[in-house]
């Protein structure tokens, strides 16, 4: 198969982008179309929490979360799923008071909410019982190896979870060429947002395309060839 495109389960084919052209969907989204970042994001916190909930039986959910657009993604899930009762609590890479942009916006809602946010290097490790995690730490933003914290968060999230769902990229894959930085998350499943990302061509578990209201516009501005691979649904398997 052409490495830069996927396939739905119907034969769709869906083109995939390189961590440099998924930035500049981003910035014509909203620098040139007016999609607002909290919009987009609202729709993967949305479609990511729709995939805990079909891959949770009757585990609490963590979400890991990180200080970028990802964490933000993974926050906006949290809150959904505290919405339909399912008991939630998130795990931050840093202090809350480090958080900054749309992340920081997020955790304001949780706080408000009294969503529980551990923000120890441990916490993850000390939670009891079985847990479905999130992993929202870092997407297509990743630079360089993972770092610590993050990197004990990816160690023990492979080694201490019933399932690990990734938001977009599973932490420490570089979104281009797939290659690991120093260690990376191992997902059972993987929601990736608006288009699949050149490095996911070889990833461990399911892969999941979530709509977040990105217009064909942006596409066709950037000669990203796009038709729609979504059908009425908001979200859509691929194969590699
Ligand atoms: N239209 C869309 O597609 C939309 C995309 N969206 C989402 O945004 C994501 C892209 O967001 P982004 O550009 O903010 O970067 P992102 O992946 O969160 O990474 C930054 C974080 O990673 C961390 N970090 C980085 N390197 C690290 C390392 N070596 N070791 C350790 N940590 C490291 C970095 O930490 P810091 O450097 O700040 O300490 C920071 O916390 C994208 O993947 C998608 O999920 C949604 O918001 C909706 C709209
Ligand atoms: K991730």
């Amino acid at each position: 198969m052409n490495q830069n495109s996927f396939q739905t389960r119907t034969g769709r084919s869906v083109s995939a982008v390189t961590a440099e052209e998924m930035l500049a969907v981003d910035r014509v989204a909203v620098e040139d179309v007016g999609l607002a970042l909290l919009q987009m994001m609202e729709n993967a916190g949305r479609a990511l929490a729709r995939q805990v909930h079909d891959i949770r039986d009757e585990e609490r959910v963590v979400v890991v979360a990180g200080n970028g657009g990802n964490g933000g993604g993974g926050l906006a899930c949290a809150r959904h799923l505290a919405n339909r009762d399912v008991p939630v609590q998130v795990v931050l890479d840093r202090v809350p008071r480090e958080l900054t942009g749309a992340a920081a916006h997020q955790h304001r809602i949780l706080e408000a909410m009294s969503v529980p946010v551990i923000d120890a290097a441990d916490g993850l490790s000390r939670l009891d019982g079985p847990h479905v995690a999130v992993d929202a730490l870092i997407g297509y933003g990743l630079s360089g190896e993972v770092r610590s914290p993050a990197s004990r968060y990816v160690e023990t999230m492979n080694n201490r979870f019933e399932s690990v769902v990734s938001l977009d990229v599973p932490s420490g894959i570089d979104a281009t060429t797939g290659e690991i930085l120093g260690d990376a998350v191992r997902p059972d499943r993987t929601v990736t947002l608006a288009l699949p990302k050149t490095g996911l061509a070889s990833i461990d578990g399911r892969l999941l395309l979530a709509d977040i209201g990105i217009p064909k516009t942006v596409y066709h501005r950037l000669d990203i060839e796009y038709a729609n691979p979504f059908g009425e649904h908001d979200w859509v398997e691929l194969v590699r």
